[in-house]
């Protein structure tokens, strides 16, 4: 081990883990995708997950959030339990978190505006006023003019589609943002600024991220700490130096890869 890995181990263990994932097992029908997965993430920072395709990324990331049953196990988020919450205190905590869907989701038919709102509207009485103040407020969060406010989904490009369904996601200042592969789809430089983006939001509200990537560049620049998925299982984490010195044969491949050595040489 050395002193930075041990260094972070010991921070790792001193922090709060705001998400807390015990024993989780996840299937549909006889296949068995998460299998008896722990998983903690601690406050303030950003964690990437990564794991073979198809591996139960996004699986896991949908349990946390409660769209996808689980067949044992506990997820805990600011240290409840969500089995033992009631709807209203389900609403309640559903409201400090954030996520961003891999395909951005934002309502085709409304405005970025009213995209942005939609989560204020159904859970505040605002008035318009207000409503207005706050969506041009995450507009400009997000590094969007004020012009895309009146614009609909069809009339932007897939980064700003991204920005804008992070604009929504940012709608009810959350304390969590779950990130489903926020950078697919874009090009090498608008992954780098939405990268730079994530991580100024991070530090300037905050945030606790969840992000599940693929992007080598975005775990070696913005994420305090990755988690690796394998056989239903986190088989590793730690910083990237961490993952790069481990022996598992997806890892090596993976972070050791023609790809991962191109990523390394860009960056030197
Ligand atoms: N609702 C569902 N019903 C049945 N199977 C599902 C369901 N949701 C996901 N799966 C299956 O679970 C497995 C894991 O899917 P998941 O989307 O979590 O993978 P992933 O690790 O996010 O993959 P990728 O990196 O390719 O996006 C896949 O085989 C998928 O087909």
């Amino acid at each position: 081990m050395d002193a930075r890995t041990s260094t972070t181990a010991e921070a790792a263990q001193s922090r709060e883990a705001i998400i807390s994932v015990h024993d989780i097992v996840v299937g549909f029908g006889d296949r068995v995708i998460l299998n008896h997965l722990d998983l903690d993430v601690y406050r303030g920072e950003i964690l990437g997950f990564v794991g073979t395709s198809g591996g139960g990324k996004s699986v896991l990331t949908r349990t946390i959030l409660g769209l996808v049953p689980k067949q044992s196990g506990t997820v805990e988020v600011f240290g409840q339990n969500l089995d033992d919450l009631s709807e209203r205190e389900r609403s309640a905590l559903e409201r400090r978190w954030g996520v961003l869907f891999q395909q951005g989701a934002l309502f085709s038919s409304l405005t970025v505006k009213q995209n942005i709102q939609f989560p204020l509207r159904e859970n505040l009485h605002l008035s318009q006023r207000l409503l207005d103040e706050i969506a041009y407020t995450k507009i400009e969060m997000v590094g969007l003019k004020y012009d895309v406010a009146e614009k609909l989904p069809s009339e932007l490009s897939g980064g700003m589609i991204k920005r804008a369904a992070l604009a929504r996601s940012l709608a009810l200042d959350p304390e969590i943002l779950f990130l489903d592969e926020p950078t697919s789809g874009l090009d090498p430089i608008g992954a780098g600024e939405f990268d730079e983006l994530i991580r100024t939001l991070q530090q300037t509200l905050g945030l606790t991220v969840f992000m599940v990537t693929h992007d080598l560049d975005s775990l070696h620049t913005v994420c305090d700490r990755i988690a690796a998925l394998a056989d239903g299982k986190v088989i590793a984490q730690g910083t990237i130096e961490d993952m790069m010195a481990q022996q598992h044969p997806w890892l090596r491949a993976y972070f050791h890869g023609t790809r991962a050595r191109a990523v390394q040489s860009a960056r030197r």
